[in-house]
């Protein structure tokens, strides 16, 4: 094998860097082929769009848009749509290679891809978001499909996004197609249970990791970085299970209660509240690095990526972190926490129910059905378990890391599937 060393990684941490480290050495550890190697390393497609946008008060502003696919291999492409002023191509392109793996490690018929738009929703009236949605959409009519590249919600966007995108992409084609994104209203086609999903799949690896660790969910402590979509529901459905969410935050602050946070409150508060927890009396505001370092069993980063680093990897207190966030941990962090034993539960494994769910949202488009919360559950439950059992005994047999583990099991199915195929 003779792989061009992926570049050293520099001081500042970047998302496409840590995601090259890992994969490289899950390449090496299969051994790889080289021409493999060089193709799913390289995104297949990227685009980058401007979107004029007319704004409230009449005047034009101009938004940079992307949507990168990393690989149709598989069948294809999947992944969410992301509206931050963080957004830039270096991040789209790790996203969407983790959506390549992510697809792969839970087994379902797709490739990865991922969006975003540069802005920041909360400053942006409705009128506002739907014309840049619209906008979007219509710029990136080529690529997206059912059959071609599905959309789905990730940071600051949700159904009402994906109506919209689902609404313009089928007014261009002349007729309803409600397979052309996830994560849509019920009404419009969506899934039950795809709000929940993720945090769902955070839930199920944590308690089976749990397990594993001997840690009896009765006796543990949370904490929870980010309490939108995936953390808020990550919370809620762990403290049905009998954990105590210790902290919780957003981008208003860190709000800690060593007794418990009451997970019904807090996502009431926050909702009645113009989506943040700001002045949530049911715990104290403690200073957001904190959260991250505190005396808990597991640790749940559900917010964005490089939130755990080399900086402040050794003084993680918990012995387990489950990555609803992707990319939350840097390359540079994962032998530290290796070293301290703090199992990590990586991002590609631990927050691949929302996909999950989203293919049961496609699949029951393509067939004019609706299935009950009850069979979603129950299926992307299964997955998810069969999923960490698959990741947990490679870890055993290779002795790496779930993360490596977890590149691995992806990269070898990836892979067998381009020899099958051929043509390159
Ligand atoms: N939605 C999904 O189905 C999936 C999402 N993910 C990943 O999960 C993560 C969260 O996504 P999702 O829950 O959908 O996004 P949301 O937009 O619903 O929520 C993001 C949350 O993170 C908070 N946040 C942002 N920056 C910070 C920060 N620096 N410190 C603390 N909190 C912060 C936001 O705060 P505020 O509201 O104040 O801005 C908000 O509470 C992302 O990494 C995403 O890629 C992964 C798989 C699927
Ligand atoms: O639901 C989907 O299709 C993709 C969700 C997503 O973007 C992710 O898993 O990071």
């Amino acid at each position: 094998m003779g792989y061009i060393e992926p570049a050293p990684i520099k001081d500042k941490e970047n998302p496409f860097e840590s995601m090259m480290s890992r994969f490289h050495i899950a390449a090496q550890a299969l051994g790889l082929d080289d021409e493999i190697y060089n193709v799913l390393k390289s995104p297949y497609k990227q685009a980058i769009v401007s979107l004029p946008v007319t704004m409230d008060d009449g005047s034009i502003k101009v938004f940079e848009g992307y949507r990168v696919i990393h690989s149709n291999i598989l069948g294809p492409s999947k992944g969410g749509v992301r509206y931050d002023m963080g957004v830039n191509l270096d991040e789209v392109k790790a996203l969407a290679a983790w959506m390549t793996w992510k697809c792969a490690v839970v087994d379902i018929p797709y490739g990865g891809a991922k969006g975003g738009i540069k802005c920041n929703p909360r400053e942006m009236s409705p009128g506002e978001i739907e014309r840049l949605t619209r906008a979007y959409t219509q710029n990136m009519h080529e690529i997206f499909g059912p059959d071609r590249d599905i959309p789905a919600p990730d940071m600051g966007t949700g159904p009402r996004e994906m109506a919209w995108m689902m609404d313009e992409y089928s007014r261009a084609q002349g007729m309803t197609v409600n397979a052309v994104v996830t994560g849509k209203p019920i009404v419009l086609g969506g899934s039950l249970g795809r709000t929940e999903a993720t945090g769902r799949g955070v839930m199920i690896s944590a308690l089976a990791a749990m397990e594993k660790m001997k840690i009896n969910p009765f006796n543990a402590k949370c904490a929870i970085q980010g309490f939108g979509n995936v953390g808020s529901w990550a919370g809620k459905l762990l403290e049905e299970r009998g954990v105590s969410v210790v902290a919780i935050s957003d981008v208003s602050g860190a709000y800690f209660n060593d007794g418990g946070i009451n997970m019904n409150e807090a996502i009431a508060y926050r909702d009645k509240n113009n989506g943040q927890l700001e002045g949530f009396p049911g715990a104290e505001k403690i200073n957001p690095d904190e959260l991250l370092l505190l005396d808990v069993d597991v640790l749940i980063p559900a917010a964005k990526e490089d939130v755990i680093t080399f900086d402040n990897a050794a003084k993680i207190k918990a012995k387990l972190i489950v990555e609803g966030a992707n990319g939350p941990t840097s390359a540079r962090a994962d032998a530290i926490l290796q070293e301290n034993d703090v199992l990590a539960v990586p991002d590609i494994l631990a927050n691949a129910g929302g996909v999950t769910v989203s293919y049961f949202e496609w699949v029951q488009n393509r067939l004019g059905y609706k299935w009950t919360r009850e069979r979603v559950n129950r299926r992307s439950d299964r997955i998810m378990k069969t999923s960490f059992n698959k990741v947990y005994e490679i870890s055993q047999e290779y002795k790496v890391s779930l993360r490596i583990a977890a590149y691995i099991v992806a990269i070898e199915k990836v892979s067998t599937t381009y020899k099958y195929r051929g043509g390159f």
